[in-house]
């Protein structure tokens, strides 16, 4: 099985060479996103690695204190020694802390670069990928890319790095420093080290599992808290509150129990470090008080080790807790690497053909068409809408109008054969230009945040005040308009900026007129609108189809009569093409449809 891009995303049963594969493919990616700052990373870990060394100096210096300077006080009145002491001791301080400093602001600033270009990479790469991927990797998915799976990283990077880094050289140097000042107490500290492994190591494995499921049961009780309020008007309309509490409160009790088991292995774990630490230190100070009455050792080695033994364990949580940050951050970064792998089902042509003033001219030449998951919905489509036309189309549910109109947008290419636009195969066609020629209105009108003025502009971006409420008074929304408490500057979804489905259908026809496009292609809402609203609106697309060829999927038989040619679809073919006055003559499908549609209007 394939574990290419978001494939395979959800299984947990990789042999060992698709595991490889994947962790390549996210290893890759890291060093893409981290080869741009390698001089600041070489930069930090100079800076780190010369703080735990300052910062390690502290005890042996305090023993040079006791064993060294007090005698020389002592025997001779000689302050010098204690003075080197004192500001070597204040001076390695300042200096640990300084550069500490300087670390912590350097990792950060490496960190949040890093995160920084992750988030650009995934937003800008997952804009640009195919409606085909969209409609199979759900909204959730991608949302938890750029949320959990991001903070996962960010954590790992902002805390659990540095800690590890940190952790790791205090220890190391701490262990040469003990060594060297008494081999003694560096071997006491050694074989302690042994059960601490130990213990850690039956954290980190008992961790890894709990830490998986408090993440997963923690996903289950988002995905239901997002799914019951999307569908909040299902969940009204079923009454199915009391229903939702239950489970809710279910999956919210299985999210307590992983803490709580998580929490009670850092029950067994942090006091078994620090028991370990008070025995490895009381043995210490037993060998060694023993070697100062002998005359063996001085007492101020003694007081160093006793203090480098206590600050030993002290780092050892930090790195366990480390590797459980990586495993939920390196799961996260496979699965954004996986989407980033992903390919634009649809691509740019490499060397496009331009079209600077498209004409509408649609042909579909032969076009076979399968969506990657099923059978053929067009099996064979031969159609062609000359310049200007206006296409109702109209047949049964699931009979392929979406999927043509989609062809048409170039959100699919076709399976075989080719749809052309103005002759040029629409593979061929520069994005820009195809994009300027064939606008999609859809059936939600989607508003996006922002003014109402903004939301018209997106048809043309550059268009002045004036052109855009020439394009509201085109299409009749002018008035509506006006009313709203700022006028063109409400805010779409701020109170009173909340507009009814007719009056935002109008806004997307403003926008589509604004855009001017030489094919439009609309989807027509299958809500319906009082006679006014749909007067109105009906009035609106006579505007908005005017000089242009026009493809509408036709929910209200109203509308097929502003059509110049109507389809009938079933199945993926066309049964019936002809004048709407030409069908309703032929007596078949559409004049059986248009006589019902007749008597229910009486
Ligand atoms: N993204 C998709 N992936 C797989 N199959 C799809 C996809 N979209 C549509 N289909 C299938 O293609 C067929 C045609 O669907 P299409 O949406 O084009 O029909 P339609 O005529 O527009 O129907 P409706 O009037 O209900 O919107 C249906 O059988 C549908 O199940």
């Amino acid at each position: 099985m394939s574990v290419h891009g978001v494939t395979g995303e959800d299984r947990d049963d990789y042999t060992k060479g698709e595991s490889r594969e994947i962790r390549l493919r996210s290893r890759r990616l890291l060093l893409q996103i981290v080869r741009p700052h390698r001089a600041r990373i070489a930069w930090t870990m100079l800076l780190v690695v010369v703080s735990a060394g300052a910062g390690v100096v502290g005890p042996a210096i305090i023993a040079y204190g006791i064993d060294t300077a007090l005698p020389a006080i002592l025997d001779g009145q000689d302050w010098m020694p204690l003075w080197v002491a004192t500001i070597g001791y204040v001076v390695s301080a300042v200096v640990a802390g300084v550069l500490m400093y300087a670390y912590t602001v350097s990792s950060a600033r490496i960190s949040q670069a890093v995160l920084f270009s992750l988030r650009r990479r995934l937003f800008d790469h997952t804009q640009r990928l195919s409606l085909e991927f969209h409609e199979q990797y759900t909204s959730g998915r991608i949302i938890a890319r750029q949320t959990s799976d991001l903070e996962s990283i960010r954590d790992l990077l902002d805390q659990g790095l540095n800690e590890l880094v940190r952790g790791i050289l205090f220890m190391a140097f701490t262990g040469v420093a003990m060594v060297l000042l008494d081999p003694i107490s560096g071997l006491v500290l050694a074989i302690a080290l042994v059960p601490a492994i130990l213990l850690t190591r039956w954290f980190q494995q008992r961790a890894t599992v709990l830490f998986r499921e408090t993440r997963s049961t923690s996903a289950r009780m988002i995905v239901y808290f997002v799914e019951t309020m999307t569908g909040i008007r299902a969940v009204k309309a079923f009454r199915t509150e009391a229903r939702n509490d239950d489970e809710f409160g279910d999956r919210v009790e299985d999210y307590r129990l992983a803490n709580h088991r998580v929490i009670s292995i850092f029950g067994i774990y942090e006091p078994g470090i620090v028991a370990i630490g008070a025995i490895s230190i009381a043995t210490i100070v037993l060998l060694g008080g023993i070697r100062v009455i002998e005359g063996d050792l001085a007492i101020g080695v003694l007081l160093a080790t006793a203090l480098y033994a206590r600050q030993f364990f002290q780092p050892i949580q930090g790195v366990a807790m480390f590797f459980n940050g990586y495993q939920s951050a390196s799961a996260a970064l496979e699965k954004i690497s996986g989407v980033l792998e992903e390919e634009p089902t649809v691509p740019e042509p490499t060397q496009p053909q331009r079209l600077e003033a498209s004409r509408g001219r649609i042909d579909f030449d032969e076009v076979r068409f399968a969506y990657a998951t099923g059978a053929d919905v067009l099996p064979s489509l031969d159609l062609h809408i000359p310049a200007g036309q206006t296409v109702a189309l109209v047949g049964t549910t699931g009979a392929g109008k979406s999927t043509l109109a989609k062809l048409v947008s170039r959100f699919y290419d076709p399976t075989e054969g080719a749809v052309r636009l103005d002759g040029i195969d629409m593979r061929d066609l520069a994005n820009e230009d195809l994009r300027r020629a064939v606008v999609m209105v859809t059936q939600e009108a989607y508003l996006f945040s922002g003014t109402v003025a903004e939301n018209i502009a997106l048809g043309r971006p550059q268009a002045s005040r004036e052109e855009i409420e020439g394009a509201a008074r085109a299409v009749g929304a002018h008035a509506f308009i006006a009313a709203l408490p700022d006028g063109y500057d409400t805010d779409v979804n701020k109170r009173g900026g909340r507009v009814s489905s007719g009056q935002r259908q109008l806004l997307s026809f403003a926008r589509a007129f604004l855009a001017d496009p030489a094919v439009l292609i609309l989807d027509e809402a299958t809500a319906s609108l009082d006679i006014p609203s749909e007067r109105l609106v009906q009035q609106a697309l006579q505007t908005l189809l005017a000089d242009r060829t026009a493809i509408i999927i036709a929910h209200r038989l109203s509308t097929v009569s502003i059509a110049d040619r109507v389809l009938v679809m079933e199945h993926g073919r066309v049964i019936e093409d002809g004048s709407p006055a030409e069908l309703i003559a032929a007596g078949g499908k559409f004049a059986g449809l248009h006589r019902a549609w007749r008597e229910s209007l009486v």
